[in-house]
């Protein structure tokens, strides 16, 4: 018996329950994840974030038939992973950390040739390979051998043969790693456009802060193996409880004096002072801001600067996974 991929669009396109796996035996186990839930809607990019060795990868690849959770379950696009993995495989595309495509063939071949694997007709490859090219502004080098091509242009390559038979999920295992700022911010847009422009759910991987930001509607993140938060970037950032506003004061005034005509300012939830370092916590910096410098003002308390800055992404992996990412980064380098 087999089951009918979702076409009803209600269903999430990717469901994790409860994903188990350990790595090894006895003293030497890895619990590479230790029961990681999460789902996807239909359409969007989904980061999963977490520093080296969080249990990204283990997860696409459990999400993508190349290997199996000891517990936990699975659905990709409705179907059941490990009850039906080739018909997952049909509708996914997979374009791993590694390059896959080859490099003594050139962009066409190797597109062509990918098309064949998955079944395709000569023709038919011809015209995908014809079509993917072109959307991926390869068209010019398409007879020239991959190993010449820009490392952006390679990764092109790789995303492009990954859609080759049309998925309806594609997963990006650390699509950037490695490429200069230009070919990353190039391949952003790309990124972005097949959820707009194609409608695919993309499941990417990143421990790049920055690139979770731009890029995913929503975002698991992960750290040790389990899912310490997920939402939009902006839900995450919210939920750190507002803006802080920074000030720079022009001497170092008595801290006590300095901290009660802030904390008097409605909206303000905390403030601290360091020298000449002021913050304070506000649900809107800037409809907080006319009012903090009206009371510091009233109190004589001359500023040398002042800002205003959003909760970051590292701000939001250190309030949930208890460590900076760097420091989680660092563990593992
Ligand atoms: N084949 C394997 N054998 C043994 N341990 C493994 C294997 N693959 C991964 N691990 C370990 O499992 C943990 C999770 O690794 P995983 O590759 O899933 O993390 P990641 O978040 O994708 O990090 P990276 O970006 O470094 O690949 C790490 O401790 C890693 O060393």
């Amino acid at each position: 018996m087999t089951s009918t991929p979702s076409t009803t669009g209600t269903d999430p396109a990717i469901e994790a329950i409860d994903l188990v796996k350990t790595y090894g035996k006895g003293t030497k186990s890895v619990r590479a994840l230790a029961g990681v839930s999460f789902t996807a809607t239909s359409g969007i990019v989904l980061g999963l974030l977490g520093p080296n060795g969080a249990g990204k990868s283990t997860t696409v690849k459990i999400l993508s038939t190349l290997s199996t959770p000891d517990s936990g379950s699975v659905t990709v696009a409705g179907v059941d992973v490990r009850r039906h993995p080739d018909q997952v495989r049909r509708l996914i595309g997979y374009v791993s950390q590694k390059p896959a495509f080859d490099p003594i063939g050139t962009g066409r071949e190797n597109l062509e040739l990918q098309g064949r694997i998955h079944g395709m007709s000569g023709r038919n490859a011809r015209r995908r390979a014809d079509e993917l090219l072109e959307r991926f502004g390869l068209g010019e080098a398409a007879n020239r051998l991959a190993s010449k091509w820009s490392g952006g242009m390679q990764r092109k390559l790789d995303v492009a043969m990954g859609l080759i038979h049309r998925p309806r999920v594609l997963f990006l295992d650390e699509p950037t790693t490695g490429l200069d700022p230009e070919a990353r911010v190039d391949m952003w847009a790309e990124i972005s456009k097949l959820a707009t422009d194609d409608r695919l759910t993309v499941l990417l991987t990143t421990h790049y802060l920055d690139e979770a930001d731009s890029l995913a509607a929503r975002l698991v993140i992960v750290d040790r193996g389990r899912v310490v938060a997920t939402g939009s970037p902006d839900q995450l950032k919210s939920s750190l409880g507002g803006d802080s506003v920074h000030a720079e004061l022009a001497h170092a005034d008595r801290h006590d004096r300095v901290r009660r005509a802030v904390e008097a300012v409605p909206g303000v939830t905390r403030v601290t002072v360091d020298g000449t370092a002021l913050r304070a916590w506000v649900p809107d910096g800037a409809a907080a801001l006319p009012g903090m410098l009206a009371a510091l003002g009233e109190a004589g308390i001359a500023l040398a600067s002042v800002s205003v800055a959003r909760p970051s992404l590292d701000d939001v992996y250190l309030h949930y996974a208890g460590r900076s990412f760097q420091q989680a980064e660092e563990v593992r380098a």
